[in-house]
């Protein structure tokens, strides 16, 4: 029975306490990753922002040039980069970040930050014309070179297994901050009103398993034998099939409902198409930490990858647990040997 007198009320605790909350829990923690989740979450207010009126203000659009995965820039990707980066470089903690939209490592002149971030400014940015959902997606590594010097590859080149923290927000029916520090995941919702996130998914669990699968199937044809095998499975399970083509809204969607999201190699994209930096691994993160599990499809969890380019990809499985098994059968048991990292 819903108790109606708590019907339309906020959920106390706001993203600022709730951090702090955690942070006190741990007694040799000194605030600076506490304060680079506040940084976050800041930018993250000013995109909403900017998202909730770009079809006023002419923000919808490409800036016409490419980004350096030769995609088309839109403004807003434009935008978003630059207040992540404004953001964290202000807060002091992190003294660089690598980008879905830049080439190199971006030092932001903080040489005493003993962090380094990995952000997709703007996920499925090519949505934004047409309102649908679109996402950030970040990473946090400690860096490894000593601090005083500017950051090296070593430190942007980390495995997925070495994220301190790990997550998204996603600009949706209502805009989400979900992350996790590595003791669970918790999500919270913006209350434009008060400008305020509040706790709203305490300990996000994802269900073993679920009716749903999430992929493109317009190349099915390109596809391994394995993930042909696994889509059939899928419809002879009758299954529901549901693809924004909007990485974060598919993944929240699954990791609330029970699900899988696959995004496999073809033979003209050997790694497929998302970054191990930007996007793969922060989901990965989210899902292991949710009880879900995240690999290449062959085999091999996505936190074991060790990256050698910033900009690299993988083929990508996401989602319950149990789902993911069956998926791994099917492509396994028709694997090539060859590596695809
Ligand atoms: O159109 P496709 O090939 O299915 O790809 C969709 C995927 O590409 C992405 O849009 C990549 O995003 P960007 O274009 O922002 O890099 C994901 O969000 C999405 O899951």
């Amino acid at each position: 029975m819903v108790d109606k007198s708590k019907l339309g009320q906020p959920v106390g605790t706001t993203l600022d306490r709730f951090i702090k909350n955690k942070q006190d829990e741990f007694s040799f923690a000194t605030g600076e990753l506490s304060q680079i989740l506040r940084d976050i979450g800041l930018a993250g207010k000013i995109i909403n922002r900017e998202i909730s009126r770009a079809g006023l203000v002419d923000l919808g659009g490409s800036v016409g040039e490419q980004n350096i995965q030769g995609e088309n820039q839109q403004k807003l990707d434009v935008i978003a980069n630059i207040r992540f980066k404004r953001a964290l470089r202000n807060g002091g903690e992190v003294c660089a970040i690598v980008s879905e939209e830049d080439d190199g490592i971006i030092d932001l002149n903080n040489p005493h930050g003993r962090y380094i971030v990995a952000i997709d400014p703007l996920d499925g940015s090519s949505n934004i014309d047409v309102n649908v959902s679109i996402g950030t997606i970040f990473s946090v590594y400690r860096r490894l070179s000593p601090v005083g010097g500017p950051a090296l590859r070593e430190d942007v080149l980390q495995k997925g297994d070495d994220q301190v923290a790990a997550g998204y927000l996603l600009y949706g029916s209502s805009t989400m901050l979900v992350y996790s520090t590595g003791h669970g995941v918790n999500g919270f919702t913006y209350d434009p009103s008060l400008g305020e996130f509040f706790l709203s998914h305490p300990n996000m669990k994802t269900p073993t398993t679920g009716s749903i699968y999430s992929i493109n199937e317009g190349p099915s044809q390109l596809f391994d034998d394995g993930v042909r095998q696994y889509i059939q499975h899928c419809k002879e399970q009758q299954l529901t099939a549901r693809y924004i083509g909007s990485l974060v809204g598919d993944f929240h969607r699954n990791m609330l409902k029970g699900g899988i999201y696959i995004y496999p190699a073809t033979p003209k994209a050997p790694n497929g198409k998302l970054r191990l930096l930007y996007e793969c691994n922060a989901l990965a993160y989210i899902i292991e930490q949710a009880g879900g599990k995240a690999t290449n499809g062959k085999g091999t969890r996505i936190l074991d990858l060790l990256p050698n380019e910033l900009h690299q990809r993988t083929p990508f499985f996401i989602g319950s647990s149990e789902m993911m098994e069956m998926a791994e059968s099917f492509n396994l048991a028709t694997a090539d040997t060859s590596p695809v990292v």
